[in-house]
């Protein structure tokens, strides 16, 4: 189940339907397949369930007590608070930082005069999202230390899902294969969040002094009790953002590179739609609405391969009817985005890249049946952020460069960790566009 853990689900569904039970151990889990019977979890029952305890044990060791992690009231107060950061208006504040961190990253890789480059995607998108978020976070720049962080970043994603499967956590100072990666891990990235906050408590212009993710935090006040976040909170707000904010930005977006380099046409059309609104300029938020056919690509590409593929799992606090079967108290229930997002009732055609379901007028897309970003109160915070960050991004990319397989690329075939990896790493050679004067660093 582990090693094919996608694959298990899907045959689940397949032969035993949307709702199927079974006792694993002491457990006993429901497994939900169908839109009607997530939402009716997730949305309806979201009162009776807790994040499966699990879960919340591996990530809390990366996430601390973070809104991601937290449960009740320290949840609710927390999401409360944070969601004044990462309304649609408050993102859109953060575009700039998000173009001048994707200009520095794509004019870097290919030198001036060079035609054309053969380049590790995931080392550009995990490269550039992370300037994304350590600007919007700190409004600073990538830093010497950001190719380690990124490591760190890929390190705690592999050990995380592994140890999802374990029945506990062994304490990390054992010496055992992968605990020294990953302390090295927690450290590096414990320490680069630590320094920025440290170098901003010092600079005596804490708050709202800074237009930038932890001047937000540091100003936020609970509009109902006036109290502020703790320093341990405001450390592992940072965190979640930072890791949360970045490696699932980064993996859909190598996904979608490579679907763009796959299907030429898609991506000419997207091309065409960002010169046309764009032209040679910087894409900012107000474009946004006018590119329907690039953020349907964008879409496709995370119904195809969410970053958050499987085990959003939960646990139940009461008896709940799901489909009118009845789920006990202490009952574990799995949901599986992949599943429902390669289901043929859901989207004809499921396992072909058809951008076109996104746009205006397709056939109606069942409720709750497209859920990269969750469903229900706990839905992803940083939402708004990650559509706004993924469409300039990639509007940038495309007026820069055209994408090429390289001969004999490798299938892309997904691998579970916490994110949905490609198992092997995406090259692709990436073609100056003819004349593109954005990507001459002539764009503002
Ligand atoms: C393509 C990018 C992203 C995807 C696909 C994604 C997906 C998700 C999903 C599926 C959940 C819900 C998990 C569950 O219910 O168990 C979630 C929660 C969350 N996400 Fe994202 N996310 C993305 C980007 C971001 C960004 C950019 C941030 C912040 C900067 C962020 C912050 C969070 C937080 C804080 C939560 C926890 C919310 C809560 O429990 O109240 N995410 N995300």
């Amino acid at each position: 189940m582990k090693t094919d853990y996608l694959g298990f689900c899907t045959r689940l569904r397949r032969d035993h339907g949307d709702i199927s039970h079974m006792k694993l151990l002491s457990e006993n889990v429901w497994d939900l397949m169908s839109p009607d019977l997530v939402r009716e979890a997730l949305v309806t029952h979201a009162d009776h369930l807790l994040r499966w305890e699990r879960g919340i044990e591996v990530f809390s060791e990366v996430f601390g007590q973070s809104v991601l992690v937290t449960e009740g009231a320290t949840w609710q107060r927390q999401r409360r608070m944070l969601m004044t950061a990462f309304t649609p208006q408050r993102v859109n504040g953060y575009a700039q930082l998000m173009t001048t961190a994707a200009k520095e990253a794509f004019d870097a890789v290919s030198p001036k005069g060079q035609e054309r480059a053969l380049v590790n995607m995931d080392t550009l998108w995990s490269g550039a999202a992370m300037d994304v978020i350590l600007r919007t976070l700190f409004s600073q720049t990538a830093e010497p230390e950001s190719l380690a962080a990124a490591k760190a970043t890929q390190v705690l994603s592999t050990t995380g899902y592994r140890e999802m499967f374990h029945l506990f956590t062994l304490p990390d100072w054992l010496p055992l294969p992968g605990k020294a990666a990953k302390r090295q891990a927690l450290h590096t990235l414990r320490s680069l969040i630590r320094g920025h906050i440290d170098a901003r408590r010092s600079s005596h212009v804490e708050g709202g002094d800074h237009a930038d993710l932890l001047g937000r935090l540091l100003a936020l006040r609970d509009e109902e009790t006036g109290e502020i976040l703790s320093p341990q909170e405001v450390f592992d707000q940072c965190m979640v953002s930072f890791q949360a904010g970045h490696e699932t930005s980064a993996t859909a977006l190598l996904w979608w590179s490579r679907l763009m380099a796959e299907h030429p046409e898609a991506a000419k059309r997207a091309r065409e739609e960002v010169a046309s609104v764009v032209g040679a300029g910087t894409p900012g938020p107000e474009h946004l609405p006018q590119l329907p056919w690039l953020t349907a690509t964008l879409k496709e590409a995370m119904r195809l391969y969410p970053p958050v593929a499987a085990i959003m799992a939960r646990r139940t606090t009461a008896p709940i009817e799901l489909g009118g079967w009845h789920t006990p108290k202490g009952a574990m229930l799995r949901i599986a985005p992949y599943v429902l997002h390669r289901d043929e009732r859901n989207f004809a055609n499921a396992e072909a890249f058809l951008p076109e379901r996104f746009l205006e007028g397709a056939s109606p897309i069942p409720r709750g049946a497209f859920m990269p970003f969750g469903a229900g109160p706990r839905v992803c915070l940083g939402q708004h952020f990650a559509m706004l960050e993924m469409t300039l991004l990639s509007a940038m990319l495309l007026q820069r460069f055209e994408l090429h397989l390289p001969d004999n690329a490798p299938r892309a075939e997904p691998e579970m960790h916490v994110t949905l990896r490609p198992k092997q790493s995406i090259q692709l050679w990436l073609h100056r566009v003819p004349n593109a004067r954005a990507g001459q660093g002539a764009a503002p």
